[in-house]
This record gives C-alpha cells, structure tokens and sequence, in this order.
C-alpha cells in the first residue's frame, strides 16, 4: 500500500541524516543522495523537509535527474490536505480580482458622477444666467 505523507510529516524529516522532500506531490527520502547532489548538499538541506517543486523545476533538471528521483521515492502527498491549500490559492487570487475589479469600478465612478454633474451646472448656468 502506498505510504501517505503529510507535510507536518514531511517537515520532520529536516536533517543531513533525515532529510525528506517534496516534488510534485510524491515524497521522497533523499537522506542518501545528499552527499551525491550535483548541485551540493546545502541546497537540498535548505529546500528539504518541504514542497521543492518549484526550486526543482527552476533549476532545469534534466530528465534524468526526474529519472533519479525514483530510487528515492517513498510516498504521496496526502491529497485531503493538499486539496484545500491549492484549492485556497485561486479563491485568494479571485477575492484579489473582485478586490481589484471592485476598486477599478470605483475608480471609474468619480467621472461618471462628475461629467452629468458638469452637465448639469453648465446647463443651469446657460438657462438661468446667459440665457435671461
Ligand atoms: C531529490 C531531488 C533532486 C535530484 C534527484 C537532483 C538531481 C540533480 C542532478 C542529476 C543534477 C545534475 C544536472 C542535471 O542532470 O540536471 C543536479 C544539479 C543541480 N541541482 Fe539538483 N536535484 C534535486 C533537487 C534539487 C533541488 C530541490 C534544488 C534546489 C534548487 C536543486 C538544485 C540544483 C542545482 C543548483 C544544480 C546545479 C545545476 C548546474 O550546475 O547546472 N536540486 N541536480
């Protein structure tokens, strides 16, 4: 059966002599390959213990450093918890769009009141005193 993680469980495994890491949701037991790292030891110490999708992606790996990543695989993310945090990332970003659209709508409003006002003045000012 498949060994399901945590990333409470994951961010325990934070030393040289216990390090775990997370790349695209799988977990990974890299104790072994820190010594090995092209790229050195420290890094993955640093970006261990946690999601490093992105740094890993960053980097460039080629496909056979993906390919490596197999030896030391030992589990999964754990979906239920997975699921609400990306899930929170959209609903921030569609609050911060309403936010925006709401604030755009508000920055539009001052010249659809003053232009009628305009209007208006201008208007009263012809009828009443240019016009007697
Ligand atoms: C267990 C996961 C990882 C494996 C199996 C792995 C494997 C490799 C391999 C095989 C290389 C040699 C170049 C290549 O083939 O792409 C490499 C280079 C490198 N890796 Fe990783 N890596 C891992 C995680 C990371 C992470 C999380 C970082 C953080 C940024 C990182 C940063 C680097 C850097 C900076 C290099 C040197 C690139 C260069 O000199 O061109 N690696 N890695």
């Amino acid at each position: 059966m498949v060994q399901i993680y945590t990333h409470e469980d994951v961010s325990k495994h934070n030393t040289r002599d216990d390090l775990y890491m997370i790349i695209d949701k799988k977990v990974y037991d890299i104790t072994k390959f820190v010594d090995e790292h092209p790229g050195g030891d420290e890094i993955l110490i640093e970006e261990g213990a946690k999601d490093a999708s992105g740094p890993f992606d960053d980097v460039g790996h080629s496909p056979d450093a993906r390919q490596m990543l197999v030896k030391y695989y030992v589990g999964e993310l754990d979906p239920e918890v997975t699921m609400p945090i990306n899930q929170s990332k959209p609903v921030v970003v569609q609050s911060a769009n309403t936010v925006k659209t709401v604030n755009d709508g508000a920055s539009g409003n001052p010249l659809r009141i003053l232009i009628p006002v305009a209007f208006f003045i201008g208007y009263i000012y012809w009828r009443f005193f240019l016009n007697q």
